[in-house]
């Protein structure tokens, strides 16, 4: 008897995005399967963050299938996506200033994952538990540090509830002992199950978590495997001209 084939939460085919003459994306295909944590390594404008943008339908594809859970998502909104596990942070968080940590939190809950009521403020609480910002809950986000504003960033992502969570840069600018404790919150992320895709440009931090890693450049996948000998690979060294991983 043959063992079942799993079907990976996350599948891309042929992906290829698009703007006007730039073809950022080309012939992008990716697999993963459920509760993997995948590094997004590549050089800048290599089309990282339009990869996570086509994952959670921020940006329409030019060609390709997006699937979940082996469901055809390619052309649904952000917010179906969103309502059917897809999280996702962004390089440059932009919490409203004006509202509280809180409240920030209760709007991603509220309007990314589409809950209601108590429903919605003990998934914030929850959100706000799991990146250690019960503390400063009812604080102004305007006001947060930048570690603050990374932390609110993963917690708005994480009130929607996400089984596949899509992180973009969350340790950049960090102090290291900052970073890690960053590294600390997304590593019990993936021990309570959740699928993840991380870009990032710390690799230090990338490689605690991640049992895979992927080379992004040009707009396709160059390598993609052990994260060790990912980084290791001439095709990385050459993509990073000068020979450096990171
Ligand atoms: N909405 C857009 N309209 C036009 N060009 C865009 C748009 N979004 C991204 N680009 C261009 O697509 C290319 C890839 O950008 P992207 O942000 O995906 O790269 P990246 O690998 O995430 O880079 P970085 O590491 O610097 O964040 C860049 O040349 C960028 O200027």
């Amino acid at each position: 008897m043959t063992a079942p084939v799993l079907q990976p939460l996350l599948e891309v085919e042929n992906l290829a995005v698009s703007f006007g003459a730039l073809n950022v994306l080309e012939d992008v295909e990716l697999a993963v399967p459920r509760g993997q944590a995948v590094g997004i390594v590549g050089p800048n404008g290599a089309g990282k963050s339009t990869l996570l943008s086509a994952i959670s339908g921020v940006e329409p594809v030019t060609r390709g299938t997006v699937r979940l859970g082996g469901r055809d998502v390619t052309r649904a909104s952000a917010a179906q996506r969103c309502r059917l596990g897809v999280g996702r942070s962004f390089q440059i968080p932009r919490p409203f200033g004006d509202l509280t940590v809180f409240e920030n939190v209760l709007v991603g809950a509220q309007r990314g994952g589409g809950l209601r009521g108590t429903h919605a403020r003990e998934q914030a609480l929850t959100a706000l538990e799991t990146t250690g910002m019960l503390p400063v809950a009812n604080k102004p986000a305007g006001g947060l540090p930048l570690l603050g504003r990374k932390r609110l960033e993963l917690a708005r992502a994480l009130a929607t509830a996400p089984e596949l969570l899509l992180l973009d840069e969350i340790a950049g600018g960090l102090t290291e002992s900052e970073a890690d404790e960053l590294v600390g919150t997304v590593l019990s992320l993936k021990e309570a199950g959740v699928t993840i895709l991380w870009i990032e440009h710390v690799v230090k931090a990338l490689v605690q978590v991640v049992d895979r890693l992927v080379c992004l450049a040009y707009g396709r996948i160059r390598v993609d495997g052990d994260p060790h000998k990912v980084l290791a690979s001439p095709e990385v060294a050459e993509v990073y001209l000068g020979g450096t991983t990171a």
